[in-house]
């Protein structure tokens, strides 16, 4: 595309918005408006029109995913990359600056990015080693205190003697977990937002750096961001630079993260001279969908009132099926992708979009049962598999020593006769010396403290990691990653496991191989390959790792499905108790979100939309009988056609 037809695939609203004068912007629109689009193109017109060099944006986008595409459409509009703009999640762009300022951040330069499972790991053993009763200090409420707390900007303080024993044993556990990444280098999620946060606060210089630099600064799906990352957008700001938001109240999904849509409220207080821009054309979906949404989402009474109207025909009707069971449920929509793709509707153009990713299994039974190539957003993916984060975790450990995460996997996988007894003695060691577990167990082999035999077995261990970093120092990354997964014995280990399972193992891990190679020349020079591929694992960019151009059907939650779009669009359990979920049907402002849920699930479809719901599913092993979920009365009737059987 041509910079001089930059406005033409836009509309009056679009444009205005695109070619506004420099100032801050806050365009708040409904589904499918085009405000991800509006976004792209205003960062093409500072850089074509404006003349800004791209040094001096820095967009956000709320999935890896989206900034790569966002990327690639700029690069498509201007003709050339916009090198040097930095587009990213607020969790790959705190990473991005962390890695920088490593050392006024206050963290070793090989610091590693921990995932869910393994925090739940550390709190879990950590909450142990306090006595606590694990019954009732759960590792996992743990790690939602914490999340919580880290995304409000809160660290543990001296625990007040007047605090209530309760939240002063979350604060210690906070207090006591932190210590612990500290000393092995570990940030986790919200970590990262937080300790950029608390560095551009305290060095003055490097702010001003940033603010200089970014004079434009413009975010996506800004209904989501939480306490944190705006106060981050706050301080990044330059008093002379611009703020361009984009968002719709309608779709904040992720308020039990601690997203707050008064956000956008703040936004227009918090800066000067906000010009507030509303796009109320659907391009997207057809009549009887955009209906379907705005009946729905009428429902709610927080929100900002929208007139998102479309030009598109009315479509298809809405095709509502009512399953006996799951299995039937599932069967129905996998024999529909079956029939539409032989009318010629690409199988990745069809989405199955559930509450739960629990879910996911009775659809992928029947899936592979009837033979249809799928991928899984956001489940249990490739990068989580056993046998991929075993060879991870070596290669992390090689990365860095004291990474505990990863040591606390490997430690005896495969078995080398290290017992629990001995990692119970280690982790005590570095419990009570302060150190990492590869630290405490250097100090137990210099003080001869463990029993003859367990003492060669650690040995070796540590002889072990030290001789293949030794062996795979210098060479490209495939072949590190190669000889990581021999050298450690987990090859081997999987090869001796039995049939289809034993195989497929083996099959991830020869992919894993392969997903390291384009590490070799990555584009970010401030890292070595191990480590930009190790931190892109971390930072959930694994999709991008599975081949996107295959013609599979796509699974994933309606939270993943946010900024979508999709030719038809299957949303399954709609059943209360299951969508609305048990917790919403408690309390009203739950289900206003649940409701925002289904708004962003309708509203991710092109031409077709099929929604089920069971009379019954299996719960736990017990048939549980479930009504049909109220969001489906509050669908106008008029849209609907019920379907029958395949
Ligand atoms: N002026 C336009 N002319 C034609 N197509 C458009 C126009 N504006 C947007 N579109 C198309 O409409 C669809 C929705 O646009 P986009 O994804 O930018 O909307 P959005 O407001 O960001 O949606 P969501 O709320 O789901 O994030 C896309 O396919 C986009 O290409
Ligand atoms: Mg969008």
């Amino acid at each position: 595309m041509y910079i001089s037809h930059l406005l033409d695939s836009l509309n009056n609203k679009q444009k205005e918005a695109v070619s506004a004068p420099l100032g801050n912007i806050l365009v708040l629109a409904g589904a499918g408006s085009g405000k991800t689009r509006v976004l792209t193109h205003r960062i093409a017109w500072l850089l074509a029109v404006e003349n800004n060099p791209p040094s001096s944006i820095l967009a956000v986008t709320f999935t890896n995913k989206a900034a790569t595409e966002m990327y690639y459409r700029i690069k498509n509009i201007l003709g050339k990359h916009p090198c040097g703009m930095w587009i990213g999640t607020f969790h790959s762009l705190a990473y991005r600056i962390l890695r920088i300022h490593y050392i006024e951040a206050n963290l070793p330069k090989d610091f590693h990015i921990i995932d869910s499972e393994d925090q739940h790991k550390l709190l879990k053993r950590l909450i142990r080693y306090l006595n606590l009763d694990e019954n009732y200090w759960s590792a996992r409420q743990a790690m939602c205190y914490i999340n919580a707390k880290k995304d409000e900007g809160y660290r543990p303080q001296k625990i007040d003697k007047y605090l209530h024993v309760i939240e002063a044993t979350w604060q210690r556990i906070y207090a006591v977990y932190q210590e612990a990444c500290e000393r092995s280098g570990l940030v986790d999620f919200a970590e990262l937002i937080l300790r950029t946060y608390e560095m551009l606060r305290n060095k003055a210089t490097i702010a001003n750096y940033y603010r200089e630099r970014f004079y434009h600064i413009l975010v996506d799906e800004f209904q989501d961001t939480n306490h944190i990352q705006y106060s981050w957008i706050r301080l990044l700001a330059n008093c002379k630079g611009y703020i361009t938001i984009v968002g719709d109240d309608d779709q904040s999904i992720y308020g039990w993260r601690g997203a707050k849509v008064n956000n956008m409220q703040s936004f227009i207080q918090d800066f000067p001279q906000v010009k507030t821009i509303s796009l109320d054309q659907n391009y997207r979906s057809t009549k009887n969908i955009l209906k379907a949404a705005n009946y729905l989402i009428a429902n709610n009474k927080n929100r900002l009132i929208k007139n998102l109207w479309t030009n598109s025909d009315k479509g298809e009707y809405i095709s509502l099926y009512c399953a006996m069971n799951e299995i039937d449920e599932a069967y129905f929509v996998v024999n529909k992708i079956i029939l539409n793709h032989k009318n010629g509707l690409a199988l990745k153009d069809c989405v199955i979009l559930y509450r739960n990713n629990a879910q996911s299994r009775v659809l992928e039974e029947v899936l592979l049962h009837l033979r249809i190539p799928y991928h899984i957003y956001g489940g249990i993916q490739f990068f989580e598999r056993k046998e991929v984060k075993d060879a991870l975790a070596y290669l992390r450990i090689i990365n860095n020593r004291n990474d505990d995460a990863a040591y606390d996997r490997i430690i005896n996988t495969p078995p080398r006769g290290i017992g629990t007894k001995t990692i119970e003695i280690v982790r005590k060691m570095a419990q009570n010396r302060q150190l990492t577990l590869w630290q405490a167990s250097i100090v137990l082999l210099q003080e001869k403290v463990l029993k003859y035999s367990s003492n060669l077995a650690l040995q070796e261990f540590i002889k072990l990691i030290e001789n293949i970093a030794q062996n795979i120092a210098n060479l490209p990354l495939e072949i590190q990653t190669n000889l990581v997964i021999k050298q450690s014995g987990l090859w081997n280990m999987y090869q001796q496991e039995q049939g289809e399972k034993g195989q497929s193992r083996i099959k991830n891990l020869e992919e894993l191989v392969n997903a390291t190679e384009k590490y070799n020349n990555h584009y970010n020079k401030d890292m070595v390959p191990l480590q930009a591929f190790l931190s892109n694992i971390a930072l959930n960019t694994s999709d991008e790792f599975t081949n996107h151009n295959k013609d599979t059907v796509q699974l994933m939650t309606l939270h993943a499905a946010k900024g979508l779009e999709f030719q038809q669009v299957f949303i399954v359990g709609l059943e209360e108790g299951i969508f609305p979920s048990q917790i919403a049907i408690k309390e009203q402002e739950q289900m206003e979100e649940e409701r925002r849920l289904a708004y962003v699930g309708i509203t991710r479809a092109i031409k077709k939309l099929t929604i089920t719901y069971a009379q019954t599913r299996r719960i736990y092993g017990q048939k549980v009988f479930y009504c049909k979920s109220r969001f489906i009365n509050e669908l106008p009737q008029e849209c609907i056609l019920m379907a029958e059987r395949y």
